[in-house]
């Protein structure tokens, strides 16, 4: 059977969410990145990994600043580790299937989001990488616009159909 882990980052909550409806949809588990191994258990064939589009990519020092300071009405759900750190860190992913995730507010062209920079990184650290998926919250603090929570358990089923186990 299928053992899937779904590693999120989360300012507002929307990730957290999106992680939580993943998990549910394949059987898996969600995990803060914060407290997330840094070594990928063995038993995990297949990663979710997901987090918010900030400045086009991945959060930084200075934008989780401004989510806590100009954004937030009070703790931010990840305020510790953040993505970039855990994927800087992680090791025993080799080999697996991983599926990139994320939020955003505007589409740009070309195309440049958290879940795009996850998937570079994660396709560095030798996973199988699928095509990253973002989906859209209508303003910096949510919510969800309509159906895309759904939309995410359908992707998410879809990458369970086809993933090998270990
Ligand atoms: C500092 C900051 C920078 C952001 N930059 C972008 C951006 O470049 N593009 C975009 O579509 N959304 C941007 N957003 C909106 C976030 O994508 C949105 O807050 C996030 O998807 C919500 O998910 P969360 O509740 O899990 O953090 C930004 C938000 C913050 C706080």
């Amino acid at each position: 059977m299928v053992q899937a882990l779904v590693v999120y980052e989360s300012m507002f909550g929307n990730n957290r969410a999106l992680a939580e409806a993943i998990a549910e949809a394949v059987g898996g588990v969600a995990v803060e990145v914060g407290v997330a191994p840094e070594a990928l258990p063995p038993e995990v064939d297949l990663l979710f990994v997901g987090a918010p589009t900030h400045a086009l990519t991945l959060s930084s020092d200075a934008t989780r600043w401004a989510a806590a300071t100009e954004h937030a009405d009070g703790p931010l759900v990840s305020n510790g580790r953040s993505m970039r750190e855990w994927l800087a860190n992680l090791t025993g992913a080799e080999g697996v299937a991983a599926h990139p995730f994320g939020t955003h507010v505007k589409v740009t062209w070309p195309p440049s989001s958290a879940a795009r920079s996850i998937g570079k990184k994660l396709r560095a650290l030798g996973c199988v990488v699928g095509e990253p998926k973002s989906f859209k919250v209508t303003g910096f603090t949510g919510p969800f616009a309509p159906g895309e929570v759904e939309r995410a358990k359908l992707w998410a089923r879809t990458a369970l159909s086809g993933a090998p186990a270990r």
